[in-house]
């Protein structure tokens, strides 16, 4: 294995392992630190975990246990990969991940640059834009868990971490690989080890991946990954084997906990064709509905691709946040996903498409699942995925953010179609 991601999240991990595979890189994700050596032929092995919204010191000794197995793969570059919205509280947990990464590695220093174009994040002056609006003006800013109300990202990751925060400006970036690396330099001689870099368009991407080419630690979201394929083409190491997964047939079903402002049109459009149930967190904080109903509603309906769905204005998870406490209402939704996806696959539904990173960590892990491997890309950063292990499932994990409207139909006809 050449590359190693650590991933915060798992529609984090499946948005960068369709970039690496696009690029070439024949990818593995992996749910959590596997137990056993990754397949032979994997050239980018990503290494999903569930550390965004947990304490700093757990999601810290959870991606050092992850560094580590990767190290043993024979990786030579590692990245660890948050969200494109640089999704964080000032506790964490960015910040105190990167700098436990940086002294494991013993890293001179590393790039931090969340931007991913074809999705609207764009980075200048440190600032981040999502499509055009700042990320503090852009919905993020009533974020359910992390809520982003600075877009001035060197600040906000200032807030996490003790090591010194540096900036490469745009007009750096616009002048090539070289000037980077001057930039990159620069900051690191004068003790600023986490290095904001600015982007805007796939080009500076390229460009930064290709100022990053022997970079031991890289930090960002799945754009930052676009340039770094090349490096090792160039270098004769990769194989040029794009695997093909399989088509999964068989019973599908739409699950949302994703509250953002895309979801909500998603979810909208899709309950217009589909039968659809929607939980209320109050109704499974005092026990009115249960996991064992929501079963019973999508077998009835299993011919129709049904969905189930928690997915809620801002007014609404505010008011039931601040009814029964926003972990409470964060941990039954997400153990209930976690409990409904395993019952349907206990019931032979073999097509899952899920909406939103904590949703979808809830789900993978409750399914109990070891690798996924890449399949086609059904919106930007959102791959279809296939389960190796018995039975064969079709997943596709979707960021609250990504997609199109008609994302849940595409999502679940794309497994029959990869
Ligand atoms: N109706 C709701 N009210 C309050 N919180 C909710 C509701 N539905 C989902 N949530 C919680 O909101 C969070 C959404 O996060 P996530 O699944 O990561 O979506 P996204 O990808 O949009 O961030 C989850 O913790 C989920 O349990
Ligand atoms: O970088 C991104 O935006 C995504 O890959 C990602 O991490 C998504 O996180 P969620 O929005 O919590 O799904």
């Amino acid at each position: 294995m050449l590359l190693g991601v650590i991933a915060d999240d798992f529609t984090g991990a499946s948005d960068i392992a369709n970039t690496l595979a696009k690029g070439g890189m024949a990818t593995v994700q992996f749910v959590g630190v596997p137990g056993k050596s990754a397949p032979a032929d994997c050239e980018a092995g990503v290494v999903a975990l569930k550390t965004r919204s947990i304490a700093a010191s757990d999601a810290v000794a959870q991606s050092l246990a992850a560094l580590e197995w990767l190290k043993a793969q024979g990786c030579r570059q590692f990245l660890f990969k948050y969200c494109s919205t640089f999704d964080s509280t000032p506790e964490g947990n960015i910040g105190p991940v990167a700098e436990a990464l940086l002294a494991a590695l013993d890293a001179p220093s590393a790039v931090v640059c969340p931007v991913f174009p074809t999705t609207g994040r764009t980075l200048y002056m440190g600032h981040l834009f999502v499509n055009g609006r700042l990320l503090s003006e852009s919905g993020m800013e009533k974020h359910p868990l992390n809520p982003m109300t600075d877009p001035d990202i060197g600040r906000w990751l200032a807030r996490q971490t003790r090591v010194g925060v540096g900036l490469v400006s745009y007009p750096t970036v616009r002048a090539g690989a070289e000037a980077i690396r001057a930039g990159l330099d620069r900051e690191t001689a004068a003790g600023r080890r986490l290095i904001v870099a600015d982007a805007i368009v796939d080009e500076d991407l390229f460009s930064l991946g290709e100022a990053l080419d022997g970079a031991v630690l890289i930090t960002g979201g799945s754009g930052i990954a676009l340039g770094l394929p090349r490096n090792f083409e160039r270098q004769g190491l990769l194989g040029g084997a794009a695997a093909k997964v399989p088509a999964v047939t068989g019973p599908g079903c739409a699950l949302s906990g994703s509250c953002s402002t895309a979801t909500q049109a998603q979810v909208a459009a899709y309950a217009a064709g589909h039968p659809t149930l929607t939980i209320l967190p109050g109704d499974l904080v005092e026990g009115r509905m249960s996991v064992a109903e929501a079963l019973g509603f999508v077998e009835t309906n299993l011919a129709d691709l049904p969905m189930v769905t928690s997915t809620a204005a801002p007014e609404t998870v505010s008011a039931a946040q601040d009814q029964y406490g926003r972990e409470m209402v964060a941990g039954a939704i997400e153990t209930f996903f976690g409990e409904l996806a395993a019952g349907l696959v206990a019931k032979g539904v073999r097509r899952l498409a899920v909406g939103g990173g904590e949703t979808s960590g809830a789900v993978i892990t409750a399914l109990h699942l070891d690798t996924l491997r890449i399949g086609g890309e059904i919106d930007p950063g959102v791959p279809a995925l296939v389960s190796d292990g018995d039975p064969m499932l079709g997943l596709a994990l979707k960021s609250g953010n990504f997609g199109a409207t008609d994302f849940f139909e595409k999502a679940l006809r794309a497994m029959e179609t990869p």
